[in-house]
């Protein structure tokens, strides 16, 4: 070494990184692409976590075949094997340049003997200044062409810290923060002789600086000690292999890619024809769509209502189209609203009567499909995951893929929290929280199939869209998965084109029938009753934050049920027509399946007002988008109709809704909700869950194309919320129903690091299972578009049981009482004057 530093950019050695588990280790990807192709870093660099190779295995099949390793951040101690695994063997033994990040810092300091402490200032998610102690050389020399700075901005996300104090002389201090302080700790690391360097912040955050110069100095330094060779070799397929997620090299990048499947294949991408103005739906456009080498047998197709039933409204329309026309309801299996009243963002509605569901138990592995007259099961074995396999029917009943968006007929359902056994990779079965109570017996995830739905657009305009089947197409596989149990059932999936037709004269009558009317109905107000009183609550708030203290977590969704006993006779549907009155959401949605049985008695319905996008993928020009927006930080407001005036406001007359009272009100609203969105606390919520969802987006995306348009932005509806946009473009081998696993369960009801905190909550939870609270709602379109809303301010109704999960983020900054009252707030929102509780 010794040498000036290269101006030009190294070729980019193979570089493996060591994954503790942690949410925030594929954003490191994103360090490399700001400095190379993705091609290249597919090629060069991958995720590895850290037991998936014993040490012995380690040495013998990979130490020979890299160039370099990162150590990633993690959960828990670098003290306790059982946290870090043989890294610190594979430091004292230091074969290759090592790189820690976090507690791969940390456990440098450990393997030569320095002590972990705990830091005098937890400040997850925030931002701090490093300090270098030389800004000039080494890792924190500034990229070329850029100025020395004496210090930059980094996010933290650590308990512990390496005891300056107890430094062995082998290890230099490279970085401080807060210098001179009592606040004052060890930022970075270097080994004297060794290619060994650590840092304690988090150089892949989407709020640090620096970081791909970091990387840049860190590969300069590895090529340097290789002798600075022409190029390395790529890395061997095997070894690509042991990524806990592959995305595909081949055509990254590249146009519209195929729909689905881990083998890539190419298929066209077809619009869907419009046909506004035939009155006979031909679906001869859409069958030539299909080429002869990749035949599909259904395709997709759509004729506008024009005028018809445009001044009603959908309340009214999906009672007397959906509920109470018989002719429609023969033959289906429930009633889907996708509502979505959204006061800020345009949505379309659909309505539906699926034909099928598809329900899954976790406990026994088996999928049942329940058809009105027929309910048959299938177990799937432990070789595979309902995931898998529900991937499997997707692609089965798959359209081509139509540029249009939102949801073209097909599947819409949830998957349950419980479904991040199947999902979640190193979760440990002996967590589960099987043991605890379980309403929901066999629906742990539930996905219903409809024919046909009706949309109405943002403009007011009625369309009938509908999955058509041609008369000649070949039939579906029935040897195996869903085609067999269709099969079993009789159940032909899609519809013919006269069937079509009659459908739309059907429902052309109905939406020109302006003499039914919507009947309102009162009913009495219930009792709603938390399952966790505000005590037990409080005292697993101290549960988090001593995990968090420890290390283990940096932040724990901390949730809880609500729950009442509906009074007789109350009909969902009128209590769903008064939520979506009182807390308009994005992604408001009624369910209703009256025939499935629980054990709390005969029928299910959700009764939906989340405000929150989990994901949605789109197909676009460029390729398949897909999109997450976390919600993290939540105020009450100060609603429409409160008097909000004081003495020196100007407004003397005190009497709500006067225009002066008013005005006030808004005013102090808005305040609100702007010191909402200034709070540190409340951003480092949001930071910590903006940076998970990186990560998990990064397992199924291009890194390049994951990106943070919009960060910390103030959205408020039924409550203030902090919301931040995530997107990227999926990679060409990673289906839907793939992308939606790999991001599985919501990072937001969570907390970070995912797997962790998911167990640690299970504990704190008492092991009572979330159910759909916590899941995921919303549309798998035949054409392999998505939209799924986190379940949350969402009541489910099964038989005359009503509950109403609610929760929040803890931080070590988090103050119970305050935690408690957002929890009553969230509730509140949902129930508002409708209960006594
Ligand atoms: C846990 C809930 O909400 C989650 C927690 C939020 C928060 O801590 O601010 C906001 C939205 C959700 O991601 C809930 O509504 O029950
Ligand atoms: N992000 C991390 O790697 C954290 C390391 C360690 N668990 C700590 O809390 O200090």
């Amino acid at each position: 070494m010794g040498e000036q530093g290269m101006e030009s950019l190294p070729p980019l050695p193979r570089c493996l990184i060591l994954d503790y588990y942690d949410s925030y280790t594929n954003n490191l990807l994103t360090l490399f692409t700001q400095l190379y192709s993705d091609e290249e870093v597919l090629r060069k660099v991958v995720v590895v976590k850290y037991d998936h190779y014993d040490w012995e295995t380690f040495q013998r099949l990979i130490l020979p075949n890299i160039d370099c390793i990162i150590l990633s951040p993690g959960p828990g101690r670098p003290d306790k094997p059982s946290d870090i695994g043989f890294a610190l063997d594979l430091i004292r033994q230091h074969p290759l340049p090592i790189l820690g990040i976090c507690l791969g810092h940390q456990a440098i300091g450990v393997a030569f003997g320095a002590k972990i402490i705990n830091v005098p200032l937890i400040r997850h998610g925030h931002v701090v200044e490093v300090f270098p102690t030389d800004p000039s050389s080494d890792l924190f020399a500034p990229m070329p062409g850029h100025d020395v700075q004496a210090s930059f901005a980094a996010v933290v996300y650590n308990s512990l810290v390496v005891d300056a104090d107890s430094l062995p002389a082998n290890l230099t201090v490279t970085a401080w923060t807060d210098p001179g302080s009592n606040l004052s700790t060890v930022m970075g690391l270097k080994h004297r002789d060794l290619p060994i360097w650590g840092v304690q912040y988090h150089p892949e955050s989407i709020s640090s600086t620096c970081g791909s110069s970091l990387l840049f100095r860190y590969i300069e330094a590895v090529h340097r000690i290789y002798n600075h060779p022409a190029s390395y070799p790529r890395l061997e397929t095997e070894i690509l292999d042991s990524c806990a997620y592959r995305i595909a090299t081949r055509q990254a990048k590249s146009a519209v890619s195929t729909q689905n499947s881990e083998i890539p294949r190419k298929l066209p991408s077809l619009p869907v024809e419009p046909r506004a103005s035939s009155t006979h739906a031909s679906t001869s456009r859409a069958a030539s769509h299909q080429t002869s080498s990749a035949r599909r047998a259904f395709s997709l197709v759509e004729r506008s209502f024009e005028e018809s039933g445009r001044h009603r409204s959908t309340a009214d329309i999906f009672d007397s189209v959906i509920r109470c026309r018989a002719s429609l309801k023969s033959g289906a299996m429930g009633e889907i609203w996708l509502d979505g009243e959204s006061p800020t963002r345009a949505t379309t509605t659909s309505l539906a009567c699926p034909n099928f569901l598809l329900t899954y138990a976790l406990a026994s592995q088996t999928v049942t499909l329940r058809t009105p007259g027929k309910v048959l099961r299938s177990g799937l074995g432990t070789a595979t995951t309902f995931w898998d396999w529900f991937d499997q029917a997707q692609q089965s009943l798959a359209t081509p893929r139509s540029e249009i968006g939102g949801w073209k007929g097909g599947w819409v359902g949830w998957f349950s929290y419980e479904m991040k056994q199947e999902s979640l990779q190193g979760y440990k079965a002996d967590h589960r929280g099987d043991n605890g109570k379980s309403s929901l017996d066999g629906l742990d995830a539930c996905w219903s199939w409809s024919d046909w739905l009706l949309e109405r657009s943002s403009t007011g305009r009625w369309t009938l869209r509908a999955v058509i089947r041609a008369a000649d197409a070949e039939s579906l596989p029935i040897d195996a998965g869903v085609g067999k149990l269709l099969h079993q059932a009789g159940v032909s999936v899609g519809l013919l084109e006269s069937q079509f037709d009659t459908l739309y004269s059907t429902i052309s009558a109905a939406l020109n029938d302006s003499m039914h009317k919507l009947e309102s109905r009162d009913f009495e107000p219930f009792h709603i009753q938390p399952d966790t009183d505000g005590p037990a609550y409080r005292s697993s708030i101290e549960d988090c934050r001593e995990s968090i203290r420890q290390g283990d977590s940096y932040e724990l969704t901390l949730t809880t049920s609500f729950n009442a006993k509906l009074p007789p006779g109350l009909d969902p549907f009128h209590l769903y027509l008064q939520l979506r009155k009182s807390n308009p959401a994005y992604y408001s949605t009624y369910i209703s399946f009256p025939s499935v049985v629980t054990p709390s008695g005969r029928g299910i319905y959700i009764l939906s007002s989340s405000p929150e996008r989990f994901l949605k993928i789109q197909v676009g020009e460029s390729g398949r988008t897909i999109e997450m927006m976390p919600i993290k930080g939540t105020r009450k407001r100060l609603k429409k109709g409160v008097c909000a005036c004081s003495l020196t406001s100007g407004c003397r007359r005190q009497s709500p809704g006067a225009k002066v009272c008013e005005t006030e009100r808004a005013r102090i609203d808005e305040q609100i909700g702007q010191a909402l969105q200034d709070d540190p606390k409340e951003r480092a919520e949001n930071l910590m869950i903006v940076d998970l969802i990186r990560s998990d987006l990064l397992s199924c995306c291009i890194p390049s194309t994951v990106t943070v348009p919009k960060l910390i932005a103030l959205e408020s509806y039924g409550v203030h919320n902090l919301v931040t946009t995530v997107r990227g473009c999926l990679g060409d081998a990673v289906s839907s129903v793939v992308a939606v696993k790999r991001c599985f369960p919501p990072g937001s009801m969570t907390g970070a690091p995912k797997l962790r905190s998911v167990q640690l909550l299970e504990q704190y939870e008492g092991n009572r299972q979330r159910g759909i609270y916590s899941g995921a709602l919303g549309y798998i379109s035949a054409d392999g578009a998505v939209d799924l809303s986190v379940v949350i301010r969402t009541m489910v109704i099964q038989g005359n049981a009503l509950s109403l999960g609610a929760g929040g983020a803890i931080t070590w900054m988090s103050n119970a009482d305050s935690e408690w009252a957002e929890v009553l707030t969230k509730v509140e929102s949902v129930v508002g004057s409708l209960f006594s509780h």
